[in-house]
């Protein structure tokens, strides 16, 4: 596990063109080591910023993206291109531009799916598929080159919010009821499943973040602040504009 470093940008646009251009590099590095490269994408407003940013990027046709592939950390229930599914949104910005391999993106199961409205199966469908791509004789989990975030302004991270009884779900992969944040169904990685990412990127903009971002860097507990928990195999990078930083604390200040 990594110890958390910071990275802070003028505002959200700066924010979200540094990360795209962040996210093309760690892919080419991946691709030079590996052959291949995989990423796992969130939902939310900065994550579409940055999808919107690595499209508009130049260099993104440096990646072969024929080799990417491309799973989801969260979900949110709903049917199949419903505009609030975080597949729907990461395609339109970014995942429809790009010539992909169709067989390499991963979305988790909607609810009109082969599941329908079961989020249990859906889960249980979705860790299925990861542990057919994890290499034989391993975890039952792929290797993930890095992992993106947005964090809540009540600290949750994919859809893992405080306080839920996912926190205690040991499967990688969950069904969550009940979400405080519409829509109350969704499938998510657990912390423990985010974690095992080389790198994990916590992706933060605006002054509604501040406060979760300072609890979680100043050592609240995973439980009641789910940002808390999280940590990458080697790097764990949150990635903030000027307010959503406003409160970091002191010991992080040197690292800005
Ligand atoms: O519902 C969700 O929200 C979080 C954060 O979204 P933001 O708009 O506040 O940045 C997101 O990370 C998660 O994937 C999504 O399902």
């Amino acid at each position: 596990m990594s110890e958390a470093s910071v990275a802070v940008h003028a505002d959200a646009d700066l924010l979200a063109q540094a990360v795209a251009a962040r996210l093309v590099v760690k892919l080419l590095d991946a691709q030079a080591d590996r052959g291949q490269a995989s990423v796992v994408l969130t939902g939310g407003r900065i994550a579409a910023a940055v999808y919107r940013a690595v499209a508009a990027l130049p260099a993104h046709d440096a990646v072969d993206w024929s080799r990417v592939d491309v799973w989801w950390g969260d979900e949110r229930f709903l049917p199949a291109g419903d505009p609030e599914r975080n597949e729907t949104q990461a395609r339109a910005a970014l995942l429809d531009l790009l010539p992909l391999d169709p067989a390499r993106i991963h979305p988790m199961p909607a609810s009109d799916g082969p599941d329908g409205v079961d989020p249990e199966a859906a889960a249980a469908r979705y860790a299925e598929e990861l542990a057919a791509a994890a290499r034989p004789g391993h975890a039952t989990l792929p290797h993930f080159d890095v992992l993106l975030l947005g964090v809540g302004e009540d600290g949750h991270v994919a859809s893992v919010f405080p306080e839920h009884r996912v926190h205690y779900e040991s499967r990688p992969v969950s069904a969550v009821r009940g979400s405080p944040k519409p829509p109350p169904v969704r499938t998510t990685l657990t912390l423990p499943a985010i974690n095992t990412a080389e790198e994990v990127w916590l992706v933060a903009s605006g002054s509604d973040k501040a406060a979760a971002v300072h609890m979680a860097l100043d050592g609240a507990g995973p439980v009641q602040l789910p940002a808390a928990g999280v940590a990458g195999v080697s790097r764990t990078l949150w990635l903030l504009d000027r307010a959503a930083a406003a409160d970091v604390p002191p010991r992080f200040r040197s690292l800005r």
